[in-house]
C-alpha cells in the first residue's frame, strides 16, 4: 500500500483528494457523543490540506435506506472537524449532485469540503457490481487522488471503500496504517493468555468471528446483546432480549466445540433486565433489576451484565496478557446499564496485558464512562473491521489499497 507520505512526496498541490474516513459518530439527536473517529482521521485531513490538496472528506453515518434522511446527516461531523482542524470546512448537503460539484469546484489549495452521507444514495451499498460501480464513477468525478483512511469501513465492499479507489490514483492514510499495524501483532504473535470480550448489538454481523476465535483464543467472554443467543441456547428464558434465533444451532456448536478445545466460553451469570428499551434521550429511570441468568422473568429484556458477572469478567481478565474487546456489555448509554460496560473497561485498565478496544460505540463508551484513553495498549475505531481483520479475511477496503 502506497503511504500518504509517499503520496504527499509525489506532489499533491492543486490536487483533489478524496478522503474516506468513518465519521460514523455516536449523535444524541444532533450533537455528537464521541468524536473520537472525527480526531482520528484529522493528522490525514491536515497533512494533504498543509501540502496544497483540495480535500474533499466523504463517509457514511448510521445505516439510512440508499436515500437522504436527515436523521443521518453528516452535518454536524463537518461541523465538528472544521472545529478541530481550526479552519472550519465547506458543506456540500448532497453526495454527487449539485452541491458536491459546486462545492468542490470552489475548493481553493489547503481547503477541506465534507460531502453528504455516503449511504444516501442507494449505489453505495449495493450488492449489484453495476449499480456499485456506476455511483463510484459519479465519486470519481469529483477527485484525482484517494485516500483510503476510513478503518472502520474496511470490512464493507461499498462503492466508495471498494470500488472508488480501483478508478483513481490510491493511497492508505495514516490511521489505516496504525490500526493495521497493531491488529497484525494480534494476529502474528499473540501473547498469551489471549482473551477476547464480545458484546454490542450487531450480533448477525459479529456472531460468525466466534468460528475463527476458537482456534487462537484461550477465553471468550460474551455480553451485551450478543449474549441471549447463547442463554437462549442453553434453554433459558431471555424475554424481549435481542435474539438471533436463527442462530442458536450455530451457537450450540460453538459452545461444543469450545468444549472439546479446552477454550474458556464464559456467559453471564445475572442481567439486568428492564421492561423496555430505555430512552437515551431523556435518560428516564428505566426500573431495571438484577436476576440470575438463568430465571430471566419473560417480558423482560436484558440490557446490561450484572454485577456477579462483572466480578466473574473482571477475574478471567485479569491475567490476561492480551485482551480484544469489542462491543459494549450492555445499553451504556444510560446510566443504570453501563455498570457491565465499565468493569470490563475498568478491568483492562488494572490489567498489566496489551488491550485493544475496538469499535465506534465501544471506543466511544470508554471515553464517555471517563477512562483514560491512555490506559489502554490501542483503541480501535473499527468494531466489526478489526474483528473481520483478526478473522483473517481479506478486506475490501484494504485489498482496494494494495498494489
Ligand atoms: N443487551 C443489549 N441490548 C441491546 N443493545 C445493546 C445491548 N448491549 C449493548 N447494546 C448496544 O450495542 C451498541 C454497540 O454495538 P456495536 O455492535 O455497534 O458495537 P461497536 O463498538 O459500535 O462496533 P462497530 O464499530 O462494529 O459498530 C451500543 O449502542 C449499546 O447500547
Ligand atoms: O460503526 C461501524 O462499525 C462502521 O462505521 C461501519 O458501519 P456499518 O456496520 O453500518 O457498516
Amino acid at each position: 500500500m502506497k503511504t500518504i507520505d509517499e503520496l504527499l512526496a509525489e506532489g499533491v498541490t492543486g490536487k483533489r483528494v478524496f478522503v474516506r474516513a468513518d465519521l460514523n459518530v455516536p449523535l444524541s439527536g444532533t450533537t455528537i457523543t464521541d468524536d473520537g473517529r472525527i480526531r482520528a482521521v484529522q493528522p490525514t485531513v491536515e497533512k494533504l490540506a498543509a501540502a496544497g490538496a483540495r480535500v474533499v472528506v466523504a463517509s457514511h453515518l448510521g445505516r439510512p435506506k440508499g436515500a437522504p434522511d436527515p436523521a443521518f446527516s453528516l452535518a454536524p461531523a463537518a461541523a465538528r472537524l472544521g472545529e478541530l482542524l481550526g479552519t472550519g470546512v465547506a458543506f456540500a448537503t448532497d453526495t454527487v449532485g449539485e452541491s458536491a460539484r459546486a462545492t468542490v469546484a470552489a475548493l481553493t489549495d489547503g481547503k477541506v469540503a465534507v460531502i453528504e452521507n455516503l449511504r444516501f444514495n442507494a449505489g453505495e451499498t449495493s450488492k449489484d457490481d453495476a449499480e456499485r460501480g456506476a455511483f463510484a464513477d459519479q465519486l470519481a468525478e469529483l477527485a484525482d487522488v484517494y485516500v483510503g483512511d476510513g478503518f472502520g469501513a474496511v470490512h464493507r465492499k461499498h462503492a466508495s471503500v471498494f470500488d472508488l479507489p480501483a478508478r483513481l490514483p490510491h493511497a492508505a492514510g495514516d490511521l489505516i496504517a496504525t490500526e493495521v499495524g497493531v491488529l497484525k501483532k494480534l494476529t502474528d504473535d499473540v501473547q498469551r493468555p489471549y482473551a477476547v470480550v464480545l458484546g454490542g448489538a450487531k450480533v448477525s454481523d459479529k456472531l460468525g468471528v466466534i468460528d475463527h476465535l476458537l482456534e487462537r483464543a484461550d477465553r471468550i467472554l460474551i455480553g451485551g446483546g450478543m449474549a441471549y443467543t447463547f442463554l437462549k441456547a442453553q434453554g433459558h428464558e431471555v424475554g424481549s432480549s435481542l435474539l438471533q434465533e436463527d442462530q442458536i444451532p450455530v451457537v450450540l456448536e460453538y459452545l461444543r466445540r469450545a468444549e472439546e478445545k479446552g477454550v474458556e466460553f464464559v456467559l453471564p451469570v445475572d442481567v439486568v433486565v428492564a421492561p423496555a428499551f430505555p430512552d437515551l434521550k431523556t435518560k428516564a429511570p428505566a426500573h431495571p433489576a438484577t436476576v440470575a441468568a438463568d430465571a430471566m422473568p419473560a417480558g423482560q429484556m436484558g440490557l446490561d451484565n450484572g454485577p456477579e458477572t462483572n466480578k466473574l469478567y473482571a477475574s478471567k481478565l485479569a491475567d490476561a496478557a492480551t485482551v480484544f474487546w469489542n462491543g459494549p456489555m450492555g445499553v451504556f448509554e444510560h446510566p443504570d446499564f453501563a455498570e457491565g460496560t465499565r468493569a470490563v473497561a475498568q478491568a483492562l485498565v488494572d490489567s498489566s496485558g496489551f488491550s485493544v478496544v475496538g469499535g465506534g460505540d465501544s471506543a466511544a463508551a470508554v471515553r464517555i464512562l471517563g477512562f483514560d484513553e491512555n490506559a489502554f495498549g490501542h483503541i480501535s475505531t473499527g468494531g466489526g473491521a478489526s474483528l473481520e481483520y483478526l478473522e483473517g479475511k481479506t478486506l475490501p477496503g484494504l485489498a482496494a489499497l494494495e498494489d
